[in-house]
């Protein structure tokens, strides 16, 4: 049988070159020869490599072995997943194990016995193929981490001098691994903040791992977290990796970390100081590496009471914290961003690029929006929807239903008189309203009273504009 697998021989002994290659050939699918190590960086650049064998000693005379250390060191330098194996004198096992040491893979001694040198090529081969997989996995793994960071984020739109700060605080803490909370209202811009902090840091080129911990069970947490074992419970069908195992050297978001419940916050705090986890069903620990951003809508003034989140917790995690006001106290950032949300969504529903009047901007700048960032691009992207003239106004906004709650005197929108009517639509407009109320606009809380997932929920706000 041939093994599908790439060989380089190195050795300045043509006889040595001829013989192998003829042996390997019926066992390997492709073998090279090269009688002068110098060649070794431009093979190594022009193929990729299974295996190399490679000699010791290049020079008559010559057994220290010096020669091929150096040769080893370079192939290591230029593809430190090489699987380099020595073919050494007789006699040579000093030599052979200093180069093992140095990082080659296996030797053989010279004058080689066939079938040993086709069993130790055959595993070579396999390691090296294997290596070579784990290498591309991680390129491709790189790049599809940098085309996220790229292509889908939004950019922080930032003009009050509240904002600006929050800007500083991001490129003074990003590149360190420091522990970021982001306090913030629903919608206030939390996620993009932690997307801009792991852009700014050393770990852009790693994963950008999202945990939502709203309304999450013990068991769910711990799947999802650790991973499992086919079968280690009830629907566990395949073996799962663990969102901190995938997070390996990137940055692990713990999104709505103030919905965790204690005994999980417990559980939480022992990974974290550990960073050690063992996948359920499985009694193999797996040490990873993170940094750690969590966000909640919890007031600051909550997460401070210990019967409701563990400090210890909350000293391991806020090592900086930003906090990100409500729209509604950052006026100056509405204009930037609605013009980058009207340009954004003319672009993408193919519509010529549109302005807003005079009316609209100043209604929209004394709006409450009590779903902050979030709710302005929807009530934008819905404008740019039905819009049919060149200019947005204020009947595209549809805010005539919108409730003002601004702190502010301007008395810029009608509150409107809800009826009685027995209007399914408006009946269930109503309960969200009140339920948001009820909750202080906390989706994950308001989703859950209403027996709806958090999705579900932010699907109807955005139908009835709330
Ligand atoms: N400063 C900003 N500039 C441009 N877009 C923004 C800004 N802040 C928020 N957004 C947009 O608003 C939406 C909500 O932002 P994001 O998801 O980051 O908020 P959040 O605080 O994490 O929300 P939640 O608490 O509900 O999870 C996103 O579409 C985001 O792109």
């Amino acid at each position: 049988m041939v093994i599908e697998g790439k060989i380089l021989i190195v050795d300045d002994d043509q006889d040595i070159l001829t013989a192998g290659k003829l042996l390997l050939k019926r066992h390997f699918s492709q073998v090279m020869i090269c009688n002068s190590p110098a060649n070794i960086p431009k093979l190594m650049s022009e193929n990729s490599f299974d295996a190399v064998l490679l000699d010791m000693n290049f020079s008559p005379g010559e057994s220290s072995g010096a020669q091929g250390y150096n040769w080893l060191k370079k192939i290591l330098e230029i593809a430190p997943q090489t699987v380099v194996v020595l073919i050494t004198a007789h006699g040579g096992i000093d030599v052979a194990v200093e180069a093992m040491k140095l990082g080659a893979t296996d030797f053989v001694a010279k004058p080689w016995q066939n079938e040993k040198l086709v069993a130790t090529l055959t595993a070579a081969v396999l390691l090296g193929k294997t290596r070579n997989e784990a290498t591309e996995l991680r390129h491709t793994n790189q790049l599809l981490a940098q085309n996220t960071n790229n292509t889908q984020q939004q950019p922080l739109l930032a003009k009050s001098s509240v904002m600006q700060q929050v800007h500083s605080l991001i490129e003074r803490s990003a590149p360190t691994d420091a522990n970021v909370l982001i306090l913030g209202e629903n919608g206030t811009g939390k996620e993009l903040v932690a997307r801009e902090l792991h852009r700014q840091s050393l770990r852009a080129d790693h994963v950008f791992m999202s945990v939502d911990l709203g309304a999450m069970s013990e068991t769910l947490f711990e799947s999802e977290l650790f991973g499992h074992k086919k079968g280690s419970f009830t629907g566990a069908n395949e073996d799962r990796v663990g969102r901190l195992q995938a997070a390996n050297g990137g940055t692990l978001f713990l999104d709505e970390i103030g919905n965790l419940p204690l005994h999980l916050q417990a559980k939480l705090l022992t990974i974290l100081e550990q960073r050690i986890v063992t996948p359920l069903g499985t009694n193999k620990a797996i040490a990873f590496d993170v940094r750690v951003i969590a966000a909640t809508n919890i007031p600051k003034q909550d997460l401070n009471d210990g019967s409701r989140f563990r400090q210890d917790l909350l000293f391991r995690l806020n090592t900086v914290e930003i906090t990100l006001p409500p729209l509604r106290d950052r006026i100056a950032d509405i204009k930037p961003i609605a013009n980058h949300y009207i340009a954004f969504y003319s672009r993408k529903y193919k519509k010529p690029e549109k302005t807003i009047s005079a009316d609209a901007l100043h209604i929209i700048k004394h709006y409450a929006w009590p779903g902050n960032v979030r709710a302005l691009r929807h009530a934008i992207e819905r404008a740019i929807i039905l819009s049919e003239s060149e200019q947005l106004s204020v009947d595209d906004f549809q805010l005539s239903h919108l409730v003002q709650t601004s702190t502010t005197s301007e008395p810029a929108v009608q509150i409107a008189k809800e009826t009685a009517e027995l209007n399914l639509d408006k009946i269930e407009k109503l309960t969200i309203e009140t339920a948001l109320k009820q909750y202080r606009y906390n989706i994950s809380h308001t989703a859950k009273a209403l027996g709806l997932t958090r999705a579900a929920l932010y699907r109807r706000m955005e139908k009835h504009g709330l």
